[in-house]
């Protein structure tokens, strides 16, 4: 996709890779509607893209993506602003802490929710001109991870639900071509500090770290920002799974089964379900 003209919502844009996806798409001539939680960052982040690259190109939104009524509401503000939809990329998410099941509501139920939105307002069979969603999983998504195994758990499953929606079977019908990605860790505040304050926590920062290096670091925010550039921009890849790693950079997940592993269901296996 040409991102020229084009109009795209990203949640949790108010820093990190969220908001290196957006000023990334804004370089490329698209509108951008930042969503996040905190709205202090979200509104000087935005600030600072608008005198950039023009007030007129983006739209802060404080939206909290667990609350259903506040994921809808901010969809119909970036209708009503910009006019059109093409891009959702369901970025927001944290990372393993005491709270289980809101990891799993920021980082899988939000990502489904956003997902399930995004073709509501872009499928061809629902009026819209088709599109694109990119969920950021990670590589937590298809590796374990011993010190985040619910954090892996809704990272596997945001590639199972990309991964099924990027099939032939729905593309037929909505035209929105729906992908993944896995980076490893990331140069982001999502990161927890080196110097931990009590011995316990000391303990599993040292985990971390050690786990971190042994990867060979972490990957800068541009790496990451390089390979979403590369998946908008290929038509071709629909339901794929990019990985992007220290060790061998953009690539993807290879699967069996001709490509996607999974069988063909083709617009005539709907019209008889
Ligand atoms: N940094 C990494 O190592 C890494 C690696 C792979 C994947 N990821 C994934 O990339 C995505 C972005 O992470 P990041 O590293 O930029 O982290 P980050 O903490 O810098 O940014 C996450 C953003 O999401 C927002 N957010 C959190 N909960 C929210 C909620 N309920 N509603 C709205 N916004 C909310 C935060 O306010 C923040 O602005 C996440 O899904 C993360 O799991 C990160
Ligand atoms: C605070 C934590 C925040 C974010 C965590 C991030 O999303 C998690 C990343 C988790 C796992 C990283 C795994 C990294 C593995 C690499 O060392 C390497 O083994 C992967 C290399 C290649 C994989 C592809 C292949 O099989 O060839």
């Amino acid at each position: 996709m040409k991102l020229s003209g084009k109009v795209a919502v990203v949640t949790g844009a108010a820093q990190g890779l969220g908001r290196g996806f957006t000023e990334a798409m804004l370089q490329q001539g698209a509108k951008v509607a930042l969503l996040d939680i905190k709205v202090l960052d979200g509104r000087k982040t935005t600030k600072e893209l608008a005198s950039q690259h023009g007030q007129d190109k983006v739209l802060f939104l404080p939206c909290d993506v667990t609350d259903k009524g506040q994921m809808e509401s901010a969809f119909q503000q970036v209708l009503r602003h910009f006019g059109q939809l093409d891009v959702v990329v369901n970025n927001a998410g944290v990372s393993e802490h005491g709270n289980w099941e809101m990891v799993l509501d920021v980082n899988l139920r939000s990502v489904i929710h956003g997902t399930l939105l995004g073709l509501d307002h872009m499928s061809r069979e629902k009026g819209g001109a088709g599109g694109l969603i990119i969920n950021i999983a990670s590589m937590a998504g298809l590796l374990p991870m011993f010190h985040g195994p619910v954090y892996a758990a809704t990272k596997h499953g945001v590639v199972g639900l990309s991964r099924s929606y990027g099939t032939p079977f729905h593309f037929a019908l909505t035209g929105v071509r729906v992908c993944a990605m896995c980076p490893t860790m990331a140069d982001t505040p999502i990161q927890p500090p080196r110097v931990a304050s009590t011995p316990e926590e000391q303990l599993k920062a040292d985990a971390h770290w050690a786990y971190v290096d042994n990867q060979g670091g972490l990957l800068q925010v541009s790496e990451v920002v390089d390979g979403f550039l590369q998946l908008v921009a290929d038509d071709s890849k629909n339901g794929a799974v990019m990985r992007i790693t220290k060790q061998k950079g953009v690539d993807y997940q290879p699967y069996g089964g001709g490509g996607q592993g999974v069988p063909y269901a083709s617009r005539n296996t709907r019209s008889k379900l």
